[in-house]
Order: C-alpha cells, then structure tokens, then sequence
C-alpha cells in the first residue's frame, strides 16, 4: 500500500469516527500559526488515547511532550471534572501556544503545563507527591524514552497505563545499525521493557497520515 492509500483510508475513519471538532482544529491551526512542527498524534490516535484514558477510569495523567497539546486536549476531555492532567514541554514557545489552546478547549482548570526538561521536570513531581499518575503518555525526545518509561512506572502504581508513542520510526526500529539516537533510544525502551518483570506490555504498527509508526501500551501489574 502507498502513502496515498493510507491517507485515504484515514481520511474513511476519521470521516465515519470523528466529528468535525472547532477546538481540536482550532489547536491546529494555531500551531500552524506559530510555526509548531506537525507532530502531533493522528486525529484517530488522538482519539484511542482518549478512549484508553476512559477505559482506565483515568483521573490523573502524565503527558511527556506536550507540543500544542493536541493530545493533550483529547487526554485533558477524558477526566472528570476534578481530574488533573500535567503536562511536560522543554520549548517554553511550544508550552505558550499549548496554554492557549488548552485554554480555549476549556481545559485551562485541570491541565497544567510544566515548562522544562522533563528529566528535570519529574523529580520535581515526584517530590510533590503529583502521583500515583493513572495514565502516562511519553511522546518527547526518544533518545530518553527508557528514562520516561523508568519515571512513568516509578510515578504509577498497580493498574496504570503507559503508552509510548513512535516506537516503529518507519520499520527503523528492527535495524540496530542506524546510528539514530531516536531509534537507539527506543530500542533501549524494548530491551528493558521486556525484561520489566513489573509490566506487561505490546506494541502495534500503524499506518496512516502519519506514516508508518506505531505505539507500545504496557499495563503496570506489580506494586512499584
Ligand atoms: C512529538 S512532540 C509532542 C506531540 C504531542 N504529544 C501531540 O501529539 O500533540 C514532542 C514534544 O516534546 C518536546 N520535548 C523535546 N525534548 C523534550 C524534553 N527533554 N523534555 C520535555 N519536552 C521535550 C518538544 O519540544 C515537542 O514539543
Ligand atoms: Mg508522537
């Protein structure tokens, strides 16, 4: 299948499965604007995460990687309305435009945005006791995604989940020879994953408007 298909059939889903949606397209658009890369989830990605969170039962989430909080608006319409989303950006212009949009979603009460490296920026939540999170979403710098699964499960408890995002990087991830310290990094993210005794965890391929990618979601089964 080429590129093209996978649009299409996308373009299908997201017609049949999603509503036109003025504050998700709003965020776009003003990411857009501000000249914000277009690296957010899929719309149709968007949407599983806000599906996983309600699945869980999620009152607390933790978002590595906010960008313009596109997912950070599906995760943020998951909660109920004393549930909290905190949500990590290092780009200081990224976390402005994410605010914005957050706060035109009517979300600006239960999400906060934390400006800063997000190694840095999670001991600071651990020390203010912000967990036991319900749901994690690591979707920042790969390079460091073994070190946001290590602080996600650390920020968990029994029955949380945790999904990484763009763990297939395009069938990359099979090829230890690349020198991408993104593929790298993720593989890393595998190695230690299968060996976590404390999850359990798959990953699935995608295609789509986003090309060839995919997810890993592991399930936290242990006291951590
Ligand atoms: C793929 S984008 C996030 C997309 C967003 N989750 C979405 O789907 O709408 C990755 C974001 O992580 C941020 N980032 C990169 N390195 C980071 C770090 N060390 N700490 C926190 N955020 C970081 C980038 O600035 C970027 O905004
Ligand atoms: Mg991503």
């Amino acid at each position: 299948m080429s590129q093209d298909q996978w649009n299409a059939v996308d373009r299908y889903l997201i017609e049949h499965l999603l509503p036109a949606d003025p504050q998700l397209d709003a965020a776009l658009l003003a990411s857009d604007t501000a000249g914000l890369p277009a690296i957010n989830v899929a719309p149709n990605q968007g949407k599983l995460l806000h599906l996983l969170a309600r699945v869980a039962g999620a009152r607390r989430i933790l978002e590595i990687g906010t960008l313009g909080g596109y997912s950070t608006i599906w995760l943020g319409r998951a909660l109920p309305d004393d549930g909290r989303l905190i949500t990590l950006e290092a780009d200081p212009a990224h976390a402005a435009v994410a605010t914005d949009n957050l706060a035109r979603a009517g979300l600006a009460d239960r999400v906060d945005v934390r400006v800063g490296k997000a190694l840095e920026t999670l001991p600071l939540l651990e020390a203010e006791n912000a967990g036991p999170f319900d749901l994690v979403f690591i979707d920042a710098d790969k390079p460091s995604n073994l070190e946001y699964f290590s602080w996600a499960l650390r920020l968990s408890r029994r029955g949380s989940v945790i999904v990484v995002d763009n763990v297939v990087r395009r069938g990359a991830i099979i090829d230890a020879t690349t020198g991408d310290p993104s593929v790298d990094g993720t593989r890393r993210l595998f190695e230690h994953v299968s060996a976590e005794p404390r999850v359990t965890a798959t990953a699935v391929q995608t295609v789509g408007g986003k090309g060839h990618d995919g997810f890993l979601l592991a399930l936290v089964t242990a006291d951590v």
